[in-house]
């Protein structure tokens, strides 16, 4: 009898089954859009790129066999046009997409880069804008010096103990845009107690996200934090260190609150955190509240900036491109060293923007819901579908860009706002989501890079391979290698 009735069950299964595939080849709105035959009926099209780390560049190559709009799922859309970038993240048109944000969320309380609901992010992100203003950074200027000159220092310290001088420069791009977050966000030196607390923290960071992605497949985690702690082996591992990373936050957080006190300047982006209200909820944050603003803040201030950091000193490192090195050390030499003096030098500006398209730390797909059809040529988009554009396939558009996939920052010079270059060029995205750090980012990457090769000749040591730069997709870029060893000359 049990056994008919599982017979009876999985045949019932494969009836629906079979019915949702009929109706998601032939008669879905999006049966029309160019794509593989599997993403018509498998929602988890993607997943094994996604796993593998190579979900942007999977994309590349769908778009290039299949053209600027394809299916990759029964009910979602990749767009690769960049001309359609500004209407898919206006919030006229879409809103974020639920499950995907739902993992940037630590303590389960709203933040910005999560909000669903239009008008609370836009009182959340009115309340947060000040400290991220150009002219909150230009106060900040002097402690992204510092720390640029600790990066310097400490590249030389390093090398200094190898017998071929050389350094791996990747742990020390992390640390200095931990520094320079910690302070900007909680004026607080990270480092003054000891580098190993600021490594621990850091350390603490990085492996956060493991838990993140275990509770979105497994929600009772979510819940249930605690228990986690105690599995063994990595995945228990994961949540202490996500544990530890919440206490490092909690204390910096009461610090500053006990310190700011005696500082009334609006410069730390934690203090419209403590002090002002959100329009929206018509009250301050609580401190759950506010510590998961925090969090999310240096989540999204450090990693993004350091790979940015690696990537740069990378690619003007490699043999080829010394010319390049070179030529930035002359612009610079012959300039000032003040963030004013450095910030519209045509080369360096160049040579920055020439590897955020080639290595764009947000690499991945941005995932909306479309609020309203989205038209174009000939294929209709319907409402309630997932969209998302990603910077790694336009940045690399042959149409756009020529020699896409070749470093060459001399294409930016003289290149007008209204250009294809500039318009195709999202790497802090566009809209009212757009990057909020974007001003300090741009900061941190002239400071320290105008820095370094002002001090430093760089060359890449021959231990270095391609692989170990592939460009892994964790949704923010990873170097496959995990290490970035440079030899070091001082000038
Ligand atoms: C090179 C460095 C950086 C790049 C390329 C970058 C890129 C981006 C991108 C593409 C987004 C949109 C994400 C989305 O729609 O899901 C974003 C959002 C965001 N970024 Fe950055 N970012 C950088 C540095 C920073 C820094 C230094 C901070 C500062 C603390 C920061 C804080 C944020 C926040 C809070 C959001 C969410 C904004 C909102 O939804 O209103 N980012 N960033």
């Amino acid at each position: 009898m049990q056994i008919f009735t599982s017979i009876s069950c999985s045949k019932l299964v494969l009836a629906d089954w079979r019915t949702k595939t009929c109706y998601n080849v032939l008669f879905h709105p999006l049966r029309a859009v160019p794509g593989p035959f599997l993403a018509k009926i498998f929602p988890q099209y993607m997943a094994p790129a996604m796993v593998g780390g190579h979900r942007a560049q999977s994309l590349l190559k769908l778009h290039d066999e299949y053209g600027p709009i394809i299916r990759i799922g029964p009910g979602e859309v990749s767009i690769g046009d960049y001309q359609l970038y500004r209407k898919i993240y206006s919030q006229n048109t879409t809103t974020k997409e639920d499950s995907f944000y739902k993992a940037t969320t630590l303590l389960g309380h709203e933040n910005l880069a999560r909000f669903r609901n239009k008008a609370m992010h836009s009182a959340r992100r009115k309340m947060m804008s000040q400290p991220f203003s150009q002219l909150a950074i230009n106060e900040n200027e002097a402690l992204i010096a510092e720390m640029s000159e600790r990066l310097v220092e400490r590249i030389v310290t390093r090398s200094a103990a190898s017998p071929t001088r050389t350094a791996d420069i990747m742990p020390l791009c992390k640390l200095f845009s931990l520094e320079v977050i910690c302070k900007a966000a909680f004026n607080k030196d990270i480092s003054a107690q000891s580098i190993e607390n600021a490594v621990t923290f850091l350390q603490a960071m990085e492996d956060t996200p493991r838990v993140l992605i275990m509770s979105s497949i497994f929600p009772f985690l979510r819940r249930w934090k605690r228990l986690g702690e105690y599995i063994p082996g990595l995945v228990g591992h994961a949540f202490r260190q996500s544990k530890l990373y919440e206490q490092f936050m909690r204390s910096l957080f009461r610090d500053f609150r006990h310190e700011s006190k005696l500082d009334s300047t609006e410069r730390f982006m934690c203090t419209p955190l403590l002090q002002s209200e959100d329009a929206y909820l018509g009250r301050r944050l609580s401190e759950d509240e506010a510590i998961e603003e925090a969090m999310g803040l240096a989540f999204a201030g450090s990693g993004t900036t350091s790979s940015t950091l690696v990537y740069l000193f990378y690619i003007l490192s490699k043999p080829e491109n010394r010319y390049m090195q070179l030529k930035l050390r002359e612009e610079l030499q012959g300039a000032g060293c003040k963030l004013a003096e450095v910030k519209d030098l045509p080369y360096l500006n160049a040579v920055i923007k020439e590897t955020m398209r080639l290595y764009p730390t947000i690499i991945s797909t941005l995932p909306r819901v479309l609020d309203v059809p989205l038209e174009s040529d000939k294929i209709v988009v319907p409402a309630g579908t997932i969209v998302g554009m990603q910077n790694y396939v336009h940045h690399r558009s042959s149409s756009v860009y020529a020699e896409p996939n070749t470093f060459l920052p001399e294409r930016w010079i003289g290149q007008p706002p209204s250009s294809d270059l500039e318009k195709a060029f999202t790497p802090f995205s566009l809209g009212s989501r757009n990057c909020i750090g974007q001003n300090l980012a741009r900061a941190e990457l002239l400071l320290a890079a105008s820095l370094v090769f002002r001090q430093l000749d760089l060359r890449l040591n021959e231990a270095m391979t391609e692989s170990d730069m592939d460009m892994e997709d964790r949704f923010a870029v990873s170097p496959k290698g995990m290490k970035l060893l440079l030899d070091v000359s001082e000038l």
